[in-house]
């Protein structure tokens, strides 16, 4: 199968302090590689490097089989069309309705009309499963739920073949989560996109996952499949899905 990401001997320092250690992994075709961890263990920090925001102190990014630290900006301009990035906390413009913000991109670099736009916001709307009601209306008007759906018809909206969901679940109801879940899913067996999901949320990673890694301290504890995670016998991996586990049970 296709690598569509590979990370090797990834260590990334910020200000002289260490945030990512000797990082090592690859995302298949097709594949769901959800990255968990504690708060500040470098989830989001590792998928800033794969879309070059960050240039890795040490190690290598490989993305579609190039080295994405020695693009041009031109070509990295190029592959980030090809790369959806779902943010944290949505992340939209609170300025532009519902259809300007999922068709932001044609709207900033292309010539097509606004009809055209709006009817392309629209299809990918539907994939999410919203409709025209929400077209003309702004952020402030729609729930949270609503909100990170709009934000990942915004990241499909260049038809990406990369998806990267940064905690796509976080502050939302489990029906809400569960639902999301179910479209992250959908989307990759729609569309054929490979995602790499950043998750706090236990339950999320361990049903849409093909492979799941485990972060501490910038360091990777384990990677393997839902059931390898589970039946770990790493007492860091125990602990955190013990504590993971029970705080969703204690909500
Ligand atoms: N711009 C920055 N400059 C310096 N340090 C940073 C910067 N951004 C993040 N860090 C540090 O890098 C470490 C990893 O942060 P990162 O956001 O990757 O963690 P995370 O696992 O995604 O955390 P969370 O789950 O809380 O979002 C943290 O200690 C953070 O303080």
């Amino acid at each position: 199968m296709n690598k569509v990401v590979q990370v090797e001997n990834l260590s990334l320092s910020l200000n002289g302090r260490e945030i990512l250690k000797d990082i090592n992994f690859e995302v298949l075709q097709g594949e769901i590689f959800t990255i968990v961890g504690g708060s500040g263990s470098g989830k989001t920090s590792i998928t800033k490097c794969i879309v070059g925001l960050w240039k890795p102190t040490e190690g290598k990014v490989e993305v579609f089989g190039k080295d994405i630290n020695t693009l041009s900006i031109k070509e990295l301009d190029s592959l980030r069309k090809d790369i959806g990035y779902v943010f944290q906390g949505s992340a939209l413009f609170d300025s532009l309705k519902v259809w300007e913000n999922v068709g932001f991109y044609y709207l900033e670099r292309t010539n097509m009309s606004q009809k055209e736009i709006r009817q392309l916001a629209l299809e990918k709307l539907r994939l999410v499963g919203l409709d025209e009601d929400v077209l003309e209306l702004y952020p402030s008007e729609l729930s949270g739920g609503m909100k990170k759906r709009v934000g990942i018809a915004r990241a499909i909206a260049t038809d990406p073949k990369l998806i990267i969901y940064d905690e796509p679940t976080s502050g939302l109801d489990p029906i809400t989560s569960r639902m999301i879940d179910d479209l992250i899913l959908s989307l990759r067996d729609k569309m054929g996109t490979t995602s790499i999901v950043v998750s706090h949320d236990l339950i999320s990673a361990f049903s849409i996952s093909d492979r799941i890694m485990v972060l501490k301290d910038g360091r990777t504890v384990q990677i393997g499949s839902p059931q390898d995670i589970l039946s770990s016998e790493i007492p860091f991996v125990k602990e955190f899905l013990r504590s993971g586990f029970t705080h969703r049970i204690n909500l």
